[in-house]
């Protein structure tokens, strides 16, 4: 396929409620969008980077600079996705970068030969459980009300966000309130150290789905080592960057669940080869989420219709994060997500919408 052009774009995004977490509060996203276009289709790829390198090491000005200098250059004048992911191997990092680019590719590829990314990713459903992730509040009343109301819109699975100092009592409070039944799981952003190991075991008598990146994410070892304290099961996110990394957990005992996420990981087709890894050794995958607007959304629900996504994922609906979304929203129906059918992604966005949030726009001809 023949690239004449790569548009990166910068729209500014409020978040409908400030979003707390271990390593911060996000109050909106800065998301950096890469358009791909070639004679007969565009495609369209978001690039996950926070604003700061406080979730990993990227953040959005330096994926910009990245596809800027190194990315985009070293892109042959005709190629596919599987052609974008060889020509990039050779920069080391930037992953959430290079997901953008090579989602982008992909996507143009998908819509000028008229499939979906559901099919070709190889979706099993057309239709996907979706949980929700809760950031941490200022009092247990406020969470438990938040808590109500997602199950309220029927979020299949609740995520509360811990750090010490907030892990045991509200976990302690949902189960209370909202009784032993609800799929409740927890994510600590790598806020803990093997130290912790015995405090965190007391999560043990809440009958918890798993706990999500306890430790630091190069912590491989260690997570190994907490694996064999406690009786939740290990997810990793922040640690799992590619699919070696994956055989590496898998293989040292550093987790039993993976939480898949393609911009983490350098794009879909890397998120795939995961997948189908964890499936091989019988690893659960779930599909995470890094408040991506209906752009990264939709490819994300494709992704999670896999059949190795067993266990609900962070693909909530977009009134979670986006008062207006840039593409028409994703809405919830019976706790699910409906899989764009479409080529490619399957949605688009809505240009006066985008046009009202872009903050910049960059163009790089071929
Ligand atoms: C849904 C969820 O919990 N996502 C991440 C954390 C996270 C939290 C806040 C973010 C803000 C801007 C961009 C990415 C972000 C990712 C996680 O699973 O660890
Ligand atoms: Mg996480």
């Amino acid at each position: 396929m023949k690239i004449t052009g790569i548009e990166m774009r910068r729209i500014a995004m409020p978040l409908v409620a400030p979003f707390r977490t271990s390593f911060g509060t996000e109050t909106a996203r800065d998301v950096l969008l890469v358009r791909v276009v070639t004679p007969d289709s565009e495609g369209w790829g978001e690039c996950a980077a926070m604003s700061e390198p406080l979730y990993s090491s990227e953040y959005a000005d330096g994926a910009a600079e990245a596809l800027r200098r190194f990315l985009i250059p070293a892109l042959p004048a005709r190629v596919d996705a599987f052609g974008t992911g060889r020509a990039l191997a050779p920069f080391k990092g930037h992953r959430m970068a290079k997901a953008a680019l090579e989602t982008a590719v992909l996507d143009a590829q998908l819509r000028s030969s008229g499939q979906s990314f559901a099919s070709f990713l190889g979706a099993a459903a057309e239709r996907v459980p979706c949980g929700v992730s809760v950031g941490i509040m200022d009092s247990i009343p406020e969470l438990l009300d938040a808590v109500e109301g997602y199950l309220s819109e029927g979020y299949v699975r609740i995520k509360l966000k811990i750090q010490p100092g907030w892990d045991l009592a509200p976990v302690r409070a949902v189960r209370e309130r909202f009784g032993p039944d609800v799929p409740l799981q927890v994510d600590a952003n790598a806020a803990y150290t093997l130290t912790d190991a015995p405090h965190l075991a007391k999560l043990d008598a809440f009958d918890l789905l798993l706990i999500e990146q306890p430790l630091a994410n190069d912590d491989m070892v260690q997570h190994a080592a907490l694996a064999r304290r406690i009786t939740t099961p290990v997810c990793l996110d922040e640690s799992i960057e590619s699919a070696e990394h994956a055989a590496a957990a898998i293989t040292l005992g550093a987790c039993s669940i993976i939480n898949v996420k393609p911009a983490r990981v350098g794009g879909y087709l890397e998120a795939r080869r995961i997948h189908d890894l964890a499936r091989a050794h019988g690893v659960a995958v779930w599909c995470g989420g890094m408040l991506e607007t209906g752009i990264g959304r939709a490819a994300n629900v494709a992704l999670a219709a896999l059949p190795g996504f067993t266990l609900p994922g962070d693909t909530s609906a977009s009134r979670r994060y986006f008062a207006t979304d840039i593409t028409p929203p994703f809405e919830l129906r019976d706790g699910h997500l409906n899989v764009p059918a479409g080529p490619g992604i399957g949605v688009d966005p809505v240009q006066d919408i985008l046009d009202e949030v872009t903050t910049s726009t960059e163009w790089i001809t071929r």
